[in-house]
């Protein structure tokens, strides 16, 4: 089969031909690069309505007569360059006679990264422009698992490069002034898998502005954004048990950042891809391939029904072409267990250490193990003081990053999910928010279940008095419910009941507003 693919959603006008016989992808590019300033939605109009007309010719040129469908990106991306986008898709299908495809670009920044990388079922690390976030096939559908709470990772990057004074786009400039930097301390902010760019972006813009040298501030940036990102990779991999990871997104040709995964995974002993970077920024190749599996399980649309999807998440598409797929996992309970940030020796005691992360530079791991071991022991006994169930602890070592503690519980909350169980945590966060504390992980793996449900693994917690880093707390154990449970909707019903009887409505209304800022934002 052969398919034409048509990418538009924001910079590159881009057209491409996928073979599946000779699994040859053949991309044509005109990029669109602003005057000043970042990319203005009406401009970036204009390039795609004189630059997709020639791209897609070359295309059409290179693949002859014999076209069996055509895809196109049909969201997310900016309205203006999505529409223009639809229209020449419409056309080129409506010409050929041939089926249209509606494609999620970044489904197929995902896509990509597993088809080149012929891995199985892998974690997806999409580190793009307008987007940050992980995805994870569970029960027949990409779930997020974990995504930024304000800008893309790449348009936090480019605000910063603006701030400067250099042109779009900023990422490479970064890279390059990085090689001449050395480490300064910035705010380094993950919430279980959420994270978040707006606190680290304004201190790296007041740093130069203070005097700092920018080199330093790009060196730092790179530490501190790619060390948050490997963080919530390997949590992704630790929560859903999976031993894959791929990286998509035009941040994803940073050679830095594909180092430190790659590291990552290596000292965990996951499997890492990263494509090539003609498959990494926008191209039409990646649109080619997904459409190419999709229009083989029949998943095509009627033109009439083709209209573009400007918000379109990820988690709203029936993965087609995957039915019938699903991938059970789990951990056992014996031994010595690797979470994502510990290696924890179960015996009668539990030994948790911290070790050195390689991918992290040396300062900013020290600063984070020391301040998560000793954070993890307050915050444990704080709970307990509440009467919320938490091991006790017998020793602590924040120089070392180790804690010895009591073991609880039979097993970890995902391989016993219960309704009873997650009301159980919605109660306990209630009371912990009642006492202004935040847990800042409470996923199914760091719940214990037995004769009564425990809290542990305090290491991101701290104390608040702000009803939004309540809310974030429901967020985190919402996303990891989507991430291990085959139907999470009525457990998260359950949950969401039990805080609001034990604890403040007010942080359920308010998890509504963190859920919408979740959402697909272009700029
Ligand atoms: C919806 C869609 O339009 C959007 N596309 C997009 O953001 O373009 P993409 O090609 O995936 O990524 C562009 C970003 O990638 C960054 N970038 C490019 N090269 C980089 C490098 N060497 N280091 C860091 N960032 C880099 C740029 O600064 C820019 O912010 C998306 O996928 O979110
Ligand atoms: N006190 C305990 N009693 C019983 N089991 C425990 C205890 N502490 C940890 N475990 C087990 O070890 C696993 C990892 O522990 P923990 O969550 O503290 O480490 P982590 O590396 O911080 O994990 P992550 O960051 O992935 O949540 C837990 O999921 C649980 O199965
Ligand atoms: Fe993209």
């Amino acid at each position: 089969m052969r398919v034409l693919g048509i990418e538009g959603t924001a910079w590159a006008a881009s057209a491409a031909v996928y073979d599946t016989e000779t699994d040859e992808t053949t991309i044509f590019t005109d990029a669109y690069q602003p005057e000043s300033g970042g990319i203005h939605p009406r401009e970036a109009a204009e390039h795609m309505r004189s630059a997709i007309p020639a791209v897609v010719w070359r295309a059409r040129d290179h693949a002859g007569d014999d076209v069996d469908a055509v895809a196109f990106s049909r969201g997310p991306g900016l309205g203006p360059c999505l529409r223009i986008v639809g229209t020449a898709a419409r056309a080129v299908a409506g010409g050929l006679g041939v089926p249209l495809v509606g494609v999620n670009h970044m489904l197929a920044h995902l896509e990509i990264g597993r088809h080149r990388s012929g891995f199985d079922s892998p974690v997806c690390l999409n580190a793009s422009g307008a987007n940050a976030h992980l995805l994870g096939f569970h029960g027949g559908r990409y779930r997020v698992l974990g995504e930024t709470m304000d800008t893309g990772v790449g348009n936090a990057i480019d605000k910063f490069t603006r701030h400067v004074g250099w042109s779009h786009p900023g990422g490479p400039k970064v890279e390059a002034r990085a090689k001449d930097g050395e480490y300064v301390d910035l705010p380094y902010v993950v919430k279980g898998m959420d994270f978040s760019f707006s606190g680290i972006m304004s201190a790296a813009k007041e740093a130069v502005d203070d005097g700092e040298r920018v080199e330093d501030v790009c060196f730092s940036l790179q530490e501190h954004v790619f060390a948050m990102l490997c963080e919530v990779s390997e949590r992704a991999l630790s929560l859903t048990g999976n031993d894959e990871l791929v990286l998509g997104g035009g941040v994803g040709q940073n050679a830095r950042l594909r180092a430190m995964l790659g590291e990552m995974c290596a000292q965990r002993g996951a499997r890492f891809h990263a494509p090539e970077p003609r498959f990494l920024r926008d191209n039409a190749g990646m649109i080619a391939v997904l459409g190419a599996k999709m229009a083989d399980a029949g998943d095509t649309v009627a033109i009439e029904d083709s209209r573009v999807r400007p918000d379109f998440r990820p988690d709203d598409v029936p993965v087609t072409w995957r039915a019938g797929e699903d991938v059970a996992r789990g951990g056992d309970d014996a031994g010595t267990q690797r979470g994502a940030e510990a290696t924890v020796s179960l015996d009668d005691r539990v030994a948790k250490a911290r070790e050195p992360k390689g991918y992290r530079h040396p300062a900013l791991d020290a600063r984070l193990r020391r301040e998560r071991t000793r954070g993890e022991a307050r915050l444990l006994r704080d709970a307990r003081r509440l009467g919320v169930p938490t091991p006790v602890l017998s020793d602590v070592d924040p120089r070392e990053a180790t804690l010895t503690m009591e073991r609880v519980g039979d097993c970890d909350l995902r391989e016993r999910l219960t309704e009873e169980g997650v009301r159980s945590v919605g109660r306990h966060l209630a009371t912990l928010h009642g006492a202004g504390i935040v847990h800042g992980d409470p996923t199914t793996r760091n719940v214990r279940v037995g004769r009564r449900t425990w809290l542990i693994d305090f290491g991101l917690g701290y104390h608040s008095r702000h009803v939004e880093d309540y809310a974030m707390d429901l967020h985190v154990f919402e996303g990891s419910l989507g991430g291990t449970a085959d139907d999470p909707v009525p457990l998260i019903a359950a949950f969401e009941d039990a805080y609001a009887d034990a604890g403040d409505p007010a942080v359920v209304e308010q998890l509504r507003e963190v859920e919408r800022r979740g959402r697909y934002r272009s700029e």
